[in-house]
């Protein structure tokens, strides 16, 4: 749908044939005093694919920093862009920021479906999405090189106490 949208059918292929799957249960305990927030960042893989259990906790950050809570209905699934996909659309569209709180008296399962580009693999914004208006805002990378860059000690001191930045478009911005 993405990829149609923008015109980019003839890179489905390719960028199927390039991609990697993690599945991962995980468990939120319920809170055992107040409520508790997980770290807000954004994924840094392709697409996530998330579904829950019925108690809700993710929220996502709107583009002027107010957190809205996500009340998936039970029989759908929540996609989120992460920043590699952003960066291969020359951030057309833009990864969302997002984190868990947990409030009330039960614990959060959820069920996370994360692709992510195959090493090896070189991700190269299409010179469909660059123009003169629209000039290419990332450098052609390999995405488990920036996996390394991203746990490096020099990245992970980098990254603010409650604030996220952006790795991997610190890694590949032009
Ligand atoms: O459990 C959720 O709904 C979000 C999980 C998440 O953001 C992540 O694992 O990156
Ligand atoms: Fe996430």
């Amino acid at each position: 749908m993405i990829l149609e949208s923008f015109g980019l059918e003839k890179y489905m292929d390719e960028l199927i044939d390039s991609t990697n799957y993690q599945l991962r249960v995980m468990k939120y305990e319920k809170p055992k005093t107040k409520d508790s927030t997980h770290d807000a960042h954004c994924d840094s893989n392709m697409l996530t694919l998330l579904y829950q259990n019925e108690v809700n906790g993710l929220q996502i950050q709107s583009k002027d920093g107010e957190w809205i809570n996500m009340k998936p209905s039970p029989n759908s699934f929540i996609v989120l862009i992460g920043e590699s996909l952003s960066v291969w659309l020359n951030g057309r569209l833009p990864s969302p920021s997002h984190r868990v709180m947990m409030k009330g008296n039960e614990d959060r399962y959820s069920l996370g479906l994360f692709t992510r580009p195959r090493g090896g693999y070189v991700i190269k914004v299409p010179n469909e999405l660059v123009d003169d208006n629209n000039p290419i805002l990332f450098k052609p990378h390999d995405h488990e090189e920036f996996l390394k860059f991203y746990y490096s000690e020099i990245t992970q001191a980098a990254v603010k106490p409650g604030g996220y930045i952006s790795r991997l478009k610190a890694y590949c911005s032009v």
